[in-house]
């Protein structure tokens, strides 16, 4: 098993048991204020928690924060930027190139101004500046709901592709056809607790 949650407890409520194995989606739904972002953050070790998290095996607890969250990445609905230049971001900026193209941004955009970002641009962007570090499994909450039909199904290819070749994904979306096409497995959330649904 690629990721192994149990008996998380936190601000969001618990126990929760969850588990992701390489290469699936599992989709996590939810009335808004529910504590879906709570959660991700909790798996990501960004608010205080408790409980066992494993990535194949080895415990969250026996590797720094930085080396996890490298590893288990969480990209927010509105992604914080700390520089003024979106190259700034990007390590190394000549593998964000092959995405960009992917999610219909021009290559100029490496150059821009954060401040001057389109909000999809920036939503594209915070997922490509996450996946070109290579994380094992990607934390995302509502990755595409600043884009138009057309550029979430340019996302939701990329997302099948990396699933293709490996990657983990927990995705928080109130996009029910999007859950359809993307989910392995899915959760609904209610106070405090996650109940499996068909996918
Ligand atoms: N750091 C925090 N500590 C305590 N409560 C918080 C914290 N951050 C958010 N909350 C509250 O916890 C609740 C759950 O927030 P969360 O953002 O996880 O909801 P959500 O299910 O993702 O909602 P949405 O679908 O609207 O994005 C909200 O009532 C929110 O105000």
């Amino acid at each position: 098993m690629l990721l192994e949650i149990n008996g998380l407890t936190g601000t969001p409520g618990g126990p929760f048991r969850l588990e992701v194995d390489a290469g699936e989606c599992v989709v996590i739904s939810g009335p808004s204020g529910i504590g879906k972002s709570l959660l991700l953050r909790m798996i990501a070790d960004l608010d205080e928690n408790e409980g066992s998290v494993l990535l194949s095996g080895a415990s969250r607890n026996a590797m720094p924060a930085p080396q996890w969250r490298r590893q288990v990445t969480y990209v927010a609905a509105e992604s914080g930027w700390w520089a003024a230049n979106v190259r700034e971001h990007m390590h190394p900026a000549q593998s964000a190139l092959p995405f960009l193209s992917q999610l219909g941004l021009g290559e100029q955009l490496l150059d821009a101004s954060v401040s001057q970002l389109s909000t999809g641009e920036r939503q594209r962007l915070a997922l490509i500046r996450a996946v070109i570090r290579k994380p094992r499994v990607l934390l995302l909450d509502e990755p595409t709901s600043a884009l138009d039909e057309k550029t979430v199904l340019r996302v939701e290819a990329l997302l099948k592709d990396l699933m293709a070749s490996g990657t983990g994904i927990v995705m928080v979306t109130h996009n029910e056809q999007q859950a359809h096409r993307m989910a392995t497995r899915r959760y609904h959330m209610t106070s405090g607790q996650l109940t499996e649904i068909s996918a």
